[in-house]
């Protein structure tokens, strides 16, 4: 037996005509997970309501609360979709390519969340306006949002830093933490309560994987760097998508929140490291890779001090994590192409004939 209020669900408890209310916590292919009353559950949508749903939008996602006509013996139905409180959507191409936006779906990748935790590095080049548009993001998606500043155990002076971003961001409340050390841990307490739901944005390697362990006190999702060899298929096998953190509290961590953290990936390199990029051409070579190159302009920069190590390591590091977030959305766009086949099929199925 399974108590639905633990999971964030406020409606009725009693089943309305026969069908019982249900969260869904894992999507997979063609099938849910869900957990109701009778406990956990595997659920497929009803003919008639993939009929009925035109948009995909309309599907259920992770998150969303159901109807479920439970079976005892095999899959469980879902029959219908409760009104979402909260959502987050991406389109099925993603933000990249505008020349398709002409036919793009809105897809539903988490639902009826009540946090969304915003989370940026403080040991990479901070952005305000990178922070500003997941804010407003945020905003729209019906959540509350909660600036979480990362690594502060790497960063020297965190107190100013955090008051500036509290400065740029009145609209939301902004904590400094480390899940390596556990610093600021204790401020996500008022919000991690029994039936909350928290979804996490933010870019690849801000430490939102780090900070779920941390929370769950054990691994629920792989740390960048022991996962090198298997990234690709870590989201469908590693992890549970909705789960329970042990003070009660709901987390949702699709593949979809993911990807929503790509946003803004290339954005701005050259322009917050100019200085850096004006050496390249003073280079002896035009292809110098500034390692041991003679008449590498950056190298006697870093020689003469006028530039720093620190400065040039950041560079470095800044176009490191660009290179694997461009490797990730060619991941993506592979697997985007997959999705429109998928969806194709059923457009075709549902033409097809009526029995
Ligand atoms: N020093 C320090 N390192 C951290 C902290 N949190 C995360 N890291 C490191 O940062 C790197 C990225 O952390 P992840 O938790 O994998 O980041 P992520 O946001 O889950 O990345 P994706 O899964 O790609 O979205 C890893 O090498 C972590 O060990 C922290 O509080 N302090
Ligand atoms: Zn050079």
């Amino acid at each position: 037996m399974i108590d639905l209020k633990e999971y964030g669900y406020d409606g009725p408890l009693e089943p309305v005509s026969g069908l019982l209310p249900g969260r869904v916590t894992e999507q997979h292919r063609d099938r849910y997970k869900a957990v109701c009353l009778r406990g956990e559950v595997w659920a497929a949508p009803t003919g008639s309501f993939f009929y009925s749903a035109g948009q995909q939008q309309d599907f259920p996602c992770v998150g969303d609360f159901v109807l479920l006509q439970y079976n005892e013996t095999g899959d469980s139905r879902i029959t219908g979709l409760l009104p979402r409180r909260s959502q987050f959507s991406r389109s099925d191409f993603g933000g990249h390519k505008a020349e398709y936006a002409k036919g793009v779906q809105q897809q539903v990748v988490a639902a009826n969340f009540d946090y969304v935790f915003i989370l940026s590095s403080l040991n990479r080049d901070l952005r305000l306006s990178r922070l500003e548009r997941y804010l407003s993001a945020a905003l729209s998606s019906g959540g509350q949002p909660v600036v979480l500043l990362t690594k502060a155990d790497l960063c020297f002076e965190v107190q100013p830093v955090l008051e500036e971003v509290r400065l740029a961001l009145p609209g939301a409340p902004v904590y400094a933490l480390s899940s390596r050390t556990g610093a600021g841990m204790e401020e996500l307490e008022r919000y991690l309560l029994p039936g909350k739901t928290a979804v996490f944005l933010g870019m690849s390697g801000v430490g939102k994987s780090s900070l779920l362990n941390a929370l769950a006190g054990q691994e629920v999702m792989k740390v960048q760097g022991i996962r090198e060899d298997d990234s690709r298929g870590r989201h469908t096998t590693t992890h549970r998508q909705l789960f329970r953190l042990p003070g009660g509290a709901l987390v949702i961590d699709t593949p979809g929140m993911r990807e929503l953290g790509l946003w803004d990936a290339d954005e701005g390199i050259g322009s917050a490291f100019s200085d850096v990029e004006a050496l390249f051409p003073l280079c002896r070579f035009p292809d110098c890779r500034h390692q041991s190159e003679p008449g590498c302009a950056v190298l006697a920069a870093l020689e003469s001090g006028e530039l720093s190590r620190a400065r040039w390591e950041q560079y470095l590091a800044q176009k490191r994590e660009n290179a694997f977030t461009a490797e990730k959305s060619e991941y993506l766009q592979e697997k985007r192409a997959w999705q429109r086949s998928l969806s194709k099929q059923i457009r075709q199925m549902k033409k097809g004939p009526k029995f």
